[in-house]
């Protein structure tokens, strides 16, 4: 290798990268690849390509968002398309229209639509309108449940939260701390002991959480926190950044059919483009400035570029097979990894739903969060390790989901399984 090329291997930029960014990244989840994070050249349907010269099939799919693979040639057409007629208006576009209509024909809970540009500045927004809307405080979240990196929810959360143990994080106010109450996933009681006893404004939730591994919800839970929340005048609002358009085009509510107040999206409606929205009832949905005194703006809402990826990634998701390939790659992965892991004799446990899964080693059960902080992180670490050298790249923490996509083909599901068999007969 000439000594040019040398200088971008991902080993030196991870030197340079530790001089620039706190921590060497952007996203601290990125740092838990060891020794340091692989730099991506190019990416294609189920494929990393990076700078080192090793091609890796990707099951992390940019933490969720890219459903349809990398670069899809119909996405990549028609931002290619949106590009040449500019990119941001500062104003109003037709694109915004269609992508609002394409989420309000499936979505249950949609009704009017606000365009923002993470599931961070979602979460947050979704937060303050239930506040100005039932002009109460509190907001009741569950633990392990991730909603971006804002003050409002960042309490007991999941994900590099959890993986970096940052429970609390400094900086945060104190009243703001106070302003939440967390209770355990799947426990009921807890929801209804302090809707009974406290005045709050939403209940937030993951209606799958994806974001401590995957932990399913018993339908139950889901059940009982509408009825609750309708009983007690408190806003539910289901936070469907990853589910939203993964679990199927009508997102958890239509899977597990209970509808929220509250919608928020993200990852897959704007293609894998930067992207968030807060969608629902329209009684709520009004408070929002300009028509109502609930603020928000944004100079990059709804920008044409991330609408125009958005719509074609959901017109592909409508008009093929994609949600069939992606649960079939993840349905075979996950059944050979349990074969695989049976012959062991340690505990374990997978939890899947459609094209996400994550499996948890040490522990047979896992509905919570405390249960997922039981497994044996160290060996789930030692397995993504061993399959990142033989090509596949799983997330690096136990607390992320593992994700399929239409890319993921049967020839590719079955070189990830032989990599997978190998790698747990070797632990
Ligand atoms: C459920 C959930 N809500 C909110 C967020 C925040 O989204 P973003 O990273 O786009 O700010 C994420 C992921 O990061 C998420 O998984
Ligand atoms: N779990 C997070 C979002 O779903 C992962 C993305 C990140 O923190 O970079």
């Amino acid at each position: 290798m000439d000594k040019r090329r040398c200088t971008f291997l991902s080993e030196n930029l991870w030197k340079k990268a530790l001089e620039l960014f706190a921590g060497g990244v952007n996203s601290p989840v990125r740092a838990a690849v060891k020794p340091y994070p692989f730099y991506v050249e190019k990416s294609e349907g189920a494929f990393l390509y990076t700078i080192d010269g090793q091609r890796l099939i990707d099951y992390v799919l940019g933490y969720g968002p890219l459903i349809l693979g990398h670069a899809h040639p119909y996405v990549k057409k028609k931002i290619i398309e949106q590009i040449e007629k500019g990119w941001l208006y500062g104003t109003p576009s037709k694109k915004e229209i269609e992508l609002a209509e394409k989420i309000r024909s499936h979505i249950p809970s949609a009704e009017k639509i606000r365009f923002v540009n993470s599931g961070t500045e979602a979460t947050m927004l979704a937060i303050r309108l239930a506040r100005g809307y039932t002009k109460r405080e509190k907001i009741l979240k569950f633990d392990g449940n991730y909603h971006g990196a804002h003050d409002y929810a960042l309490i007991n959360a999941g994900s590099a939260v959890s993986e970096f143990n940052v429970i609390i994080s400094s900086g945060i106010p104190t009243s703001i701390i106070n302003t939440v109450i967390v209770c355990k996933y799947n426990d009921l009681d807890c929801v209804e002991k302090h809707l009974r006893t406290e005045e709050i404004a939403g209940v937030i939730v993951e209606p799958v959480m994806g974001n401590m591994g995957v932990i399913l919800p018993e339908q139950d839970f889901l059940n009982g926190l509408r009825e609750l929340t309708k009983t007690y005048n408190s806003v539910l609002i289901f936070d469907e950044v990853i589910t939203g358009f993964r679990l199927g085009l009508s997102g958890a509510q239509g899977y597990f059919k209970v509808i929220p107040d509250l919608t928020t999206l993200g990852k897959i409606i704007g293609g894998g483009l930067p992207i968030g929205a807060v969608t629902g009832k329209k009684e709520i949905m009004s408070n929002l400035t300009p028509e109502g005194n609930v603020f928000n703006a944004g100079t990059f809402n709804a920008n044409p570029l991330t609408m125009a990826a958005g719509i074609a990634t959901i017109e592909v998701l409508e008009t093929t097979n994609a949600y069939d390939i992606a649960n079939k790659a993840s349905k075979e992965i996950a059944e050979e990894l349990d074969n695989s892991l049976s012959k062991k004799n340690f505990k374990y446990t997978i939890n899947r739903i459609q094209s996400m899964f994550q499996f948890f080693i040490g522990i047979s059960k896992v509905t919570n969060a405390d249960d997922a902080r039981l497994a044996n992180k160290h060996l789930y670490v030692k397995i993504h390790e061993k399959l990142l050298k033989l090509g596949v790249f799983i997330p690096p923490s136990q607390f992320e989901t593992i994700f399929t996509s239409s890319s993921h083909s049967d020839e590719i599901v079955n070189l990830t399984i032989e990599a997978i068999h190998k790698v747990v007969s070797e632990i």
